[in-house]
């Protein structure tokens, strides 16, 4: 059997609270490590634990990195390569209210919220250029 680990990411919005709202902006963090990483933007998350329900597992990396309380709305569609074994599944996410606002505690160095006209500003992931795409494309058409 292959082993496959899914790592999960948040397209984390914010705006009117209506989650993963068109014209939200979208939270982008600065990976710290590993060396390879490092200065490259992401989505936040991590790795699904054995047992672990995704949707679960990222409300838990979201609290350990960021700080944050949230919930995940949707799964964006689609799956995306990493470094075997992982692959990377996403999620839109919102902050429950009375949430602190993120801040890099592990992994990241500095934290974006991006406005839409701002999305590609930053140097993402190789990896996640697909997968934030297939994001806004999701909170597009969801706001129609
Ligand atoms: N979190 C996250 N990881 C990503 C993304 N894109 C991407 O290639 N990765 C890679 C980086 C890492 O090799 C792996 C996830 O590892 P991680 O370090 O975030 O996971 P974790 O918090 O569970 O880490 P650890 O327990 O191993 O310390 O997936 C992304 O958008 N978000």
């Amino acid at each position: 059997m292959t082993t496959r680990i899914v790592v999960v990411g948040a397209a984390l919005f914010d705006g009117d609270g209506n989650g993963g709202s068109a014209g939200g902006r979208l939270l982008a963090a600065r990976r710290s490590a590993p060396p390879e990483l490092a200065g490259r933007w992401e989505l936040p998350g991590g790795k699904v634990e054995p047992g672990e329900r995704p949707d679960a597992a990222l409300v838990r990396e979201l609290r350990e990195e960021l700080g944050v309380d949230a919930e995940t709305v949707e799964r964006v569609p689609g799956e995306w390569p990493l470094k075997p074994p992982y692959v990377l599944q996403v999620w839109t996410a919102r902050l429950l209210p009375g949430s602190a606002e993120p801040a890099p505690l592990e992994d990241h160095d500095e934290l974006r919220w991006l406005a839409p006209a701002d999305i590609w500003t930053v140097d993402w992931l190789d990896q996640d250029v697909p997968a934030v795409r297939e994001a806004l494309a999701l909170v597009e058409a969801g706001a129609r």
